[in-house]
Order: C-alpha cells, then structure tokens, then sequence
C-alpha cells in the first residue's frame, strides 16, 4: 500500500463533508459571524467545519494531536451561534454511506461537537505526528462569495507528509482560465480537491465525486520566460504587500496584471498550472504566519514540481509550534523560474532598508 494511503483518505473525505456543510452555510445565507480577538471573522462555517474535520481525524486516528486555527470558548456562552453550528453540523452527511461510516458518521451531541473543537488546540512541535487544520481559509473570501479553502495537512516529525485543500469555488477543470472572480468560472463544474503526499505527486479531481477515486495528476507549468508568467498575492493588503509585490513582477518584467485570490487556492491554482509564481510579502514585521495557512498548499505545489520558500530563501519551518517563527512571507514559483524570482524579491526588499 502506498505510504500514508489511510490518511490521505480520511483527510480527503473528511474535507469534502466540511466543503458541503460550508456551502450550505453560505447558500443559506446563515448569519452569525463574530469577530475574534485580532479583528478577523469566524463564521458557523469555520466552527463547523472545524467540529466535522476533527472528529473523523479523532475516529480514525485517536492518537495523533491537531492544530486547528479556531477554539470553543466563544461557543461555550453564545448558545444562539452554538446552536446554528448544531444544526449545520447535524444535517451534513457525505452522501456515500460507506463513505460517512469511514469518517465515524455523525456527531453524537451539542457536548461532542465543542469536544471536537477544542481539541484543535495542540502545540505542535517537532516530535510525532499531528494534523494542522484551516477549516476556512480565506474566511473573508468566503463572506465575499469569492475563493476559500478547507485545508488539512498532517506533520510528522516537522515534515509535512500529507496535504489536502478544498476549494469549493475553483472550477473543477486544470485548464480553466486563471481567475478568482467566480463569474469568470461560468460554464465551469466547480468544486476542485487538490491533494499530495511526499514524494508521490500531486493531484486535483472534482469535490462532487461521491467515492474521491478519481485524482488526476497535476503540475506546476514553466512558462518560457518570465515575462510570461502570471502571479498571484492575497485580495487583502494587509495581508501580503501589493506594493513591494508589484515592484518584483516590474523588475521581473512580468506585464499581465496580477490575480487577486483569497486563501491557500493560490496554492492550488498556480500547483496545476493555472498561474507560475505566488508572493506573499510581509506587511507587518511582527506577524507570524500560522502554520495552518500553508502546510496543505507548500506540499502540493512542492510535489507538482514548485519551490517554496520564505523571502530569504529558506524552507519554511514546521517545527516551530503553532506559527512559522522561523519564517517570513512566501516565495513560490516553478523549478525554473524561483531562483530569478527570489533575487528580485531581495533587491525590492534591500532596496527598502
Ligand atoms: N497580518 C496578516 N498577515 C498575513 N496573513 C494574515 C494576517 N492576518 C491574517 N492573516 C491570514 O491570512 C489568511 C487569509 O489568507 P490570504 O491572505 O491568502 O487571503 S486573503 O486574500 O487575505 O483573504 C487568514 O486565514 P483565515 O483566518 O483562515 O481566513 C489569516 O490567517
Ligand atoms: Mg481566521
Ligand atoms: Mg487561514
Ligand atoms: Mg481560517
């Protein structure tokens, strides 16, 4: 059996039951979004994604611990938010019975389901096996109708073996025009599962697909020069900085505009050949990036051929705990292009000090 099969499976089940149950969040138009302590949003579609994702992990792999980027302990008092999350969890089945009996079916109760949650809150580290869980990704994106991602990667001593992201908005198809506006993806199936395991490659297939045994192979493209190539950043400027961004592809002599998307989507779009370079530079000097927003889309553009790395160079570190201290922003591109990519990054950024 190939290595990591059983995880790969559950993962991959495990987010496209979340992918269904945040759907029907969005299309039923369910409110209770809160803001948390940084200002960001979280929504019944993050909650319950991250309860769903949890326990399948926990049904089948009950040793391993989980970093999952949201907590309980706003649910504990707001019975009205709990009780939505109740009711989006309750009614979200995968429509494989074999399927949902692989992920351990449904939630038992209200106390399960804040049990499943809370057991997010792992340390990580650089010892042992545990899964790094973004049940929305892009939470702003994802109110917006724009692209998100349900991500979920599993580390084992430090080194990410696993990668699974959701993108229910991406059109299903590798070749479809690369684009975030959801319009643009008219005439397109949506709904695309990229994963990866070390050293066995990447994939993609549609989030439809009842039994996930369909993965396509996928790869990153080495467009002819980089005057050819397409980059993509973050919709939120103060997430990633559109100035220095921009002053790169110049020096690059890059001309197409860049492609604003939201979430780890931009891993999995530029993982198949949909754009060549993503850059993520630091806004703040003193924001950590979480691990949760990388591990998934670092492995499955690593294994469709890209190289990751932060703005200096570096590998990004897994090790580190819940963030990546080590680290900052993101330098991803094909084989071919990274090390030009890179340099430019370093001139635009000395060219700063
Ligand atoms: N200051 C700052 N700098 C860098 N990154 C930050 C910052 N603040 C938040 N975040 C994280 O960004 C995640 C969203 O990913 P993107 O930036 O790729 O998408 S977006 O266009 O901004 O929505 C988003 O993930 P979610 O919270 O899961 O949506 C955040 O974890
Ligand atoms: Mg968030
Ligand atoms: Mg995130
Ligand atoms: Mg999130």
């Amino acid at each position: 059996m190939a290595p990591y099969a059983k995880e790969l499976r559950v993962a991959s089940l495990a987010v496209q039951r979340a992918t269904l149950l945040t759907q029907r969040v969005f299309h039923e138009k369910v409110k209770g979004t809160e803001l948390k302590s940084d200002k960001s949003p979280v929504t019944i579609g993050d909650y319950g994604a991250q309860a769903l994702i949890i326990a399948a992990i926990r049904h089948n792999f009950p040793d391993d611990a989980i970093v999952g980027e949201e907590d309980s302990s706003s649910l504990q008092d707001n019975t009205d938010i709990r009780s939505q999350v109740w009711n989006a969890i309750k009614s979200t089945r995968l429509s494989s019975e074999s399927a949902e009996k692989e992920l351990g079916g449904s939630i038992k109760n209200e106390q399960a389901m804040l049990a499943a949650i809370s057991a997010g809150s792992s340390t990580g580290g650089s010892k042992g096996r545990f899964w790094a869980l973004d049940p929305i990704d892009g939470t702003k994106g994802f109110l917006r109708g724009g692209q998100y991602a349900v991500c979920l990667a599993l580390i084992v001593d430090g080194e990410i073996e696993v990668g699974v992201l959701g993108c229910p908005n991406l059109p299903v198809d590798d070749q479809a025009s690369f684009s975030a506006d959801i319009s643009d993806a008219e005439g397109h199936q949506r709904g695309v599962l990229f994963a990866a395991v070390r050293g066995h490659g990447a994939t993609s297939q549609a989030l439809s697909d009842d039994d996930l045994k369909q993965p396509k192979a996928i790869q990153m493209k080495s467009p002819p020069s980089l005057a050819d190539a397409t980059f993509c950043e973050s919709v939120e400027a103060d997430h990633s900085s559109h100035g220095d961004q921009a002053a790169i592809a110049n020096k690059l002599g890059i001309t197409k505009p860049s492609v604003r998307m939201d979430s780890q989507s931009k891993y999995g779009s530029i993982a198949r050949g949909a754009g060549d370079i993503y850059l993520r530079l630091p806004v703040s000097q003193s924001y950590e990036e979480k691990i949760w927003d990388h591990a998934a889309g670092v492995l499955i553009v690593a294994e469709a051929g890209g190289i990751i790395t932060d703005i200096k160079g570096k590998k990004h570190d897994f090790t580190q705990g819940r963030t990546l201290k080590k680290n900052k922003g993101v330098v991803a591109a094909a084989k071919n292009l990274h090390a030009d990519v890179l340099k430019a990054v370093q001139e635009v950024l000395d060219a700063k000090q």
